[in-house]
C-alpha cells in the first residue's frame, strides 16, 4: 500500500457544509465558523482488541462505531455535528481495502449528518490499528448542557434502553449464548452500531437548563460524572431503567444488572432538569417518537449515586464502570 495513494482515495466526492474553505490536501484544514455558534470538538480513540475484535466486527462496523461514538459526544453537548478528521494507525495486515470499509462505515454516518471529513493523518504500526476521530460541532452560544449543571429535585431521564451494548458484547466474546435469532443480532447490532442521539440532544439543548452526558463507561459512572460534577447526589429506581426486549428475556436466567449498570458503550444520553422543563421534554421527544425515560430524581446527598432496587432494597453505587486502566 501507498500512503499518498490511499490519501488520495479518501478525497470526498462531495463537500456537504459551504463553510469548508480547504478540506484535505493541504498542511491543515480551514473552515468558517458561524456567526453566533459556539464551536464544540471532542476526540476518542478506538484500538483493535480494546474496543474493537478484528475477527469480530467488519470494517465497516469499525468506521461507523469509531465516528458514531464521538457524535454520541457532540449530541451530549446540545450541538450538531459538522466536520470529523480521522487518525489512524495501520498493521501490515491491514489490507487498503479493508481501510476503504472502515471509511465506508463512517461515510455512512457522515452522510445522515450532513459531516465533512476534512483531514486526518496516517501512519503504520507494528501491531494493532488505532483510529482516532476528531468531531467539530456547533451549538447555540447560550446553550451549556454540562455535567455540572443538575440542580436539587430535578428530573433525571435516559434515552433509548440501557445495556443492550453490552449485552451483546458479551455474545461476541462468547460469554453469553442467545437462542433467539432476532434477540441476538438486536444486541449485536447495539454494540456494533450504536445511535448517536443527535435529535434528542437538540431537544434538550432547547431547555431552559440540562445537564447531560452520554454512555460510555456505563450508566453507573455517567451519573456519578454528573454528581462529582455538580455536587450533589442521584436517587434512581431499578424498575424505571428502560430495558429492551431481549434484554429483559435474559433477565431470567442472567443477572443483567453488570450489563446495564456497569457495561458501558450504550451511547444514549442522561441528564437532568427541572421537573417543568421534563415535561416539555417529554412532550417533545414524544411527538417526534423519541424514547426518553425519567428514572430518578436529584438529591442534596453529596457525590451519592443510589439505586433502589425492584425489591425497594436501597444501595450506594460505586463509580465502577469500564476502566482504562482496571480492566
Ligand atoms: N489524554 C488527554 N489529554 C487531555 N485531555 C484529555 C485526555 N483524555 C481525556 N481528556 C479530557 O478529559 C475529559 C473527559 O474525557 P473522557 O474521555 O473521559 O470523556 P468521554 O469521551 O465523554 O468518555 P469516553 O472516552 O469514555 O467516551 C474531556 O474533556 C477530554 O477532552
Ligand atoms: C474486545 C472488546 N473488549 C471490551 C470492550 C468494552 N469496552 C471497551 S472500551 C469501553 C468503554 C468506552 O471506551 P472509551 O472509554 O475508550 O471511550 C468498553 C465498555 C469492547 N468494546 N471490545
Ligand atoms: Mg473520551
Ligand atoms: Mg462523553
Ligand atoms: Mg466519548
Amino acid at each position: 500500500m501507498d500512503e499518498f495513494d490511499f490519501i488520495d482515495k479518501l478525497q470526498p466526492k462531495r463537500i456537504f457544509q459551504p463553510n469548508v474553505v480547504v478540506g484535505i490536501g493541504d498542511d491543515a484544514a480551514v473552515y468558517k465558523p458561524s456567526r453566533h455558534k459556539n464551536q464544540v470538538v471532542c476526540v476518542d480513540t478506538m484500538v483493535e482488541g480494546v474496543h474493537f475484535l478484528k475477527h469480530a466486527s467488519t470494517p465497516e462496523e469499525i468506521g461507523y462505531k469509531a465516528l458514531a461514538v464521538n457524535i454520541s459526544d457532540i449530541a451530549a453537548m446540545g450541538a450538531i455535528p459538522r466536520y470529523y478528521l480521522v487518525s489512524i494507525a495501520i498493521p501490515s495486515n491491514w489490507a487498503e481495502q479493508d481501510l476503504l470499509e472502515l471509511y465506508h462505515g463512517m461515510y455512512e454516518l457522515a452522510d445522515e449528518y450532513e459531516m465533512d471529513l476534512i483531514g486526518g493523518d496516517t501512519v503504520s504500526t507494528a501491531d494493532k490499528l488505532v483510529v482516532t476521530v476528531t468531531v467539530i460541532g456547533e451549538v447555540e452560544a447560550h446553550v451549556q448542557t454540562l455535567r455540572s449543571k443538575a440542580k436539587e429535585h430535578d428530573v433525571v431521564f435516559v434515552t433509548g434502553s440501557i445495556g443492550d451494548s453490552s449485552a451483546g458484547l458479551a455474545i461476541l466474546l462468547s460469554q453469553l449464548a442467545v437462542d433467539n435469532k432476532a434477540h441476538k443480532e438486536y444486541l449485536i447490532n447495539r454494540h456494533k452500531r450504536p445511535t448517536p442521539r443527535v435529535r434528542a440532544g437538540q431537544i434538550i439543548a432547547t431547555l431552559d437548563r440540562a445537564s447531560l452526558n452520554d454512555i460510555s463507561d456505563g450508566l453507573a459512572s455517567e451519573l456519578h460524572e454528573i454528581v462529582e460534577a455538580s455536587q450533589l447526589g442521584i436517587t434512581f429506581n431499578e424498575a424505571d431503567i428502560p430495558i429492551s426486549e431481549a434484554l429483559s428475556e435474559l433477565k431470567k436466567s442472567n443477572d443483567i444488572t453488570k450489563w446495564f449498570l456497569y457495561g458501558g458503550e450504550d451511547f444514549e444520553l442522561v441528564g437532568t432538569t427541572s421537573a417543568e422543563s421534563w415535561d416539555k421534554l417529554k412532550m417533545a421527544c414524544d411527538e417526534q417518537s423519541i424514547k426518553i425515560t425519567k428514572i430518578g430524581s436529584v438529591t442534596s446527598s453529596h457525590s451519592s449515586v443510589q439505586l433502589v432496587k425492584e425489591n425497594l432494597e436501597m444501595i450506594f453505587l460505586e463509580k465502577s464502570g469500564y476502566n482504562h486502566f482496571k480492566g
